[in-house]
């Protein structure tokens, strides 16, 4: 027993010494050199990685720039219109009868981008108010799929008809633009110049990841909390959280990440404290008893993921960081990507043997 007490006590030491050893290493750095680090988004469609993307912009910049808040003017208006297609079309479907039929025929038959006037945004907004419009939304996620933030939007379709009008930051946090192509960009946050690259989720697009593989210090892999009760928009039959488990133990099992940082980032946290109290996560994992209680949801959850990456606890050296995120709120997305960069940066040490 005591030579047990004596090996731990032994063992804790040498922790503590590694410990403040690093955080000596840390200070130094921050005061000597600006750290490089390559930083790759990945996770599912509609997880949130664009929404990250743009947030460490806004954290480095502080606001976005006129020009670029106007560049979301039309995509925030086809976001309007792509959606209330979608409505009326799971409205025939469902048989849900619609009153202004007409103009719905119009946004129906719509290929190609609308040209933004008066008479499409009164419309619109008609149609929100429509009580089969209204009735077909109670089927949302069940029967169809829409945006997270359609909602947002409708209520604010008087702000985003007027001709003087600019979108706010939460506005361009909350379009959704699916990504089809790499994008990647450098930013400075306090003394980390961050190469972070954002690339596509969905099926399609993921055999464009390993052209970003190389040289990874960390990834940040986003997950939807929301997507328990969710299927994929690519195959209905697939639920997301599924998905999203798959995705994430291949990503942890690759030997391309051997020494990258692996950071969770359990995302859409706002919804999800919504959701729970409504829809059992028993609808995903049949096993769990824990009911409708946020704590117990997030917690199993979380256990889901590390589980799944196949580090063993206490075995292996290498460890997954989980974060429950919300992607719009800036303040949140600070302090838990400084919280995450602190992690990348010591395990570096740690990797490239400084510790
Ligand atoms: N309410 C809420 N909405 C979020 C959150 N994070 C992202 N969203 C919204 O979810 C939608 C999808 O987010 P994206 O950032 O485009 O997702 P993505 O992972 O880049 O998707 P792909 O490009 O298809 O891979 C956007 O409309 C975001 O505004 C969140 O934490 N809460
Ligand atoms: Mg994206």
């Amino acid at each position: 027993m005591g030579c047990f007490q004596t090996k731990k006590n032994d063992d804790q030491k040498v922790a503590l010494r590694t410990s403040n050893n690093i955080d000596k290493e840390l200070d130094k750095n921050k005061k000597e050199q600006d750290y490089e680090t390559k930083i790759l988004l990945l996770g599912p469609g509609e997880s949130g990685k664009s929404t990250l993307f743009k947030q460490i912009q806004l954290i480095q910049d502080r606001e976005f720039d006129e020009e670029y808040l106007q560049s979301y003017i039309p995509l925030i208006r086809q976001n309007l219109v792509s959606q209330m297609k979608i409505l009326l079309e799971s409205s025939d479907r469902l048989g849900i009868p619609i009153q202004k039929q007409e103009f719905g025929n119009l946004i129906k038959k719509t290929k190609k981008r609308l040209l933004w006037n008066e008479e499409i945004a009164t419309g619109l907004s008609e149609l929100w108010q429509d009580s089969g419009i209204q009735k077909s939304l109670e089927f949302k996620d069940k029967k169809f799929h829409l945006y997270d933030s359609i909602e947002y939007f409708f209520e604010e379709i008087d702000r985003i008809s007027s001709e003087f009008y600019l979108p706010t930051n939460e506005d361009v946090l909350r379009t959704r633009v699916k990504s089809i192509a790499v994008e990647e960009a450098k930013f400075k946050i306090e003394n980390f110049v961050l190469n972070v690259i954002d690339v596509g989720g969905q099926r399609s697009e993921r055999r464009k990841w390993i052209h970003c593989f190389e040289e990874v210090s960390a990834i940040i892999f986003c997950v939807s909390l929301t997507g328990y009760h969710q299927t994929l928009i690519e195959d209905n039959s697939v639920n997301r959280m599924e998905e999203a488990l798959n995705l994430f133990s291949d990503i942890c099992k690759s030997p391309w990440f051997l020494n990258s940082s692996i950071i969770l980032f359990l995302n859409k946290n706002d919804l999800f404290e919504e959701d729970i109290k409504k829809i059992d996560l028993s609808v995903c994992f049949p096993e769990y008893k824990g009911g409708k209680v946020y704590e117990n949801a997030i917690v199993y959850i979380q256990e889901q993921f590390i589980s799944a990456s196949g580090f063993k606890k206490n075995l292996s050296k290498r460890n997954v960081y989980p974060f429950v995120t919300c992607a719009l709120n800036t303040e949140n997305i600070e302090f838990v990507i400084k919280a995450a960069l602190d992690t990348i940066m010591r395990n570096n040490l740690k990797y490239y043997g400084i510790y």
